[in-house]
């Protein structure tokens, strides 16, 4: 893993973002529509850091985390409370997406400039479908991408490697010639996995642990500073 100035040159034809904690400070929204969601189940909120570590592996594993109150309770059959709390939830965050989040520094312009290399840009999140488009929409970000991959998009989500491959497949690049840019463990597994390059950044969300313990080819500060380091291999 190498740090700042230390970036390895990498040749790309393609670029695929995770969303929360990467593109977009997701985390304003996804609280409201926590605590709503808990109030709205007869159940006491939960402070913001809470809700910081239980995002990651997609909207089911943070209610089954929320009702359990644990960081563990990833597995399981969901009872009818569960149920109840992912429908509670969705009507919440469909509400707050966009309403208070915010693209982080670096991104917009990082963004402009892989677009002006041509490179072939995607996003792959464990973000359920429906709501991936009026996010980028509300915050500046529609209009870069070439492909979006959700969490139901296909059976299944990172850190399963399926919705890197498939999105590297859709840009018309190979995973070794597709650089994945994300915040977490699911990123980096899934990233790895695929056979893509790895590049995260420490200012996301990753599950209450620090990113810079994992196996990744490169953490950088921003999405600004990717495109200095990319050779291009020309588009597809
Ligand atoms: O919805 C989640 O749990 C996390 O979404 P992400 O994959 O964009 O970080
Ligand atoms: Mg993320």
């Amino acid at each position: 893993m190498t740090t700042g100035t230390t970036l390895p040159h990498l040749e790309a034809r393609a670029v695929l973002f995770d969303l929360d904690g990467t593109l977009v400070d997701t985390l304003p929204d996804l609280h409201v529509a926590v605590c709503a969601t808990l109030t709205e189940i007869g159940r006491p909120i939960v402070t913001q850091e809470t809700t910081r570590a239980y995002i990651g592996k997609g909207l089911r594993v943070l209610i089954r985390r929320l009702l359990a109150g644990s960081l563990a309770a990833t597995d399981g059959e969901d009872t009818p409370q569960h149920v109840q709390a992912l429908a509670a939830f969705r009507t919440h965050y469909a509400r707050e997406n966009g309403c208070h989040s915010h693209p982080y520094p670096g991104v917009v312009d990082g963004l402009r400039a892989l677009k002006a290399r041509g490179l072939a840009l995607g996003v792959v999140t464990n973000k359920p479908d429906v709501f991936i488009a009026p996010l980028l929409e509300k915050t500046g970000l529609s209009g870069f991408f070439d492909v979006l991959v959700g969490g139901d998009t296909l059976p299944r989500i990172k850190p399963d490697p399926m919705p890197v491959v498939w999105a590297c497949g859709r840009l018309g690049a190979l995973p070794k010639e597709t650089l994945f840019v994300g915040d977490s463990l699911n990123d980096a597994l899934a990233a790895r996995a695929a056979g893509c390059p790895v590049f995260l950044l420490p200012y996301g969300y990753n599950e209450d642990q620090d990113v810079r313990h994992l196996d990744c080819d490169a953490i950088i500060a921003a999405i600004s500073d990717i495109e200095p380091h990319l050779r291009t291999v020309g588009r597809p």
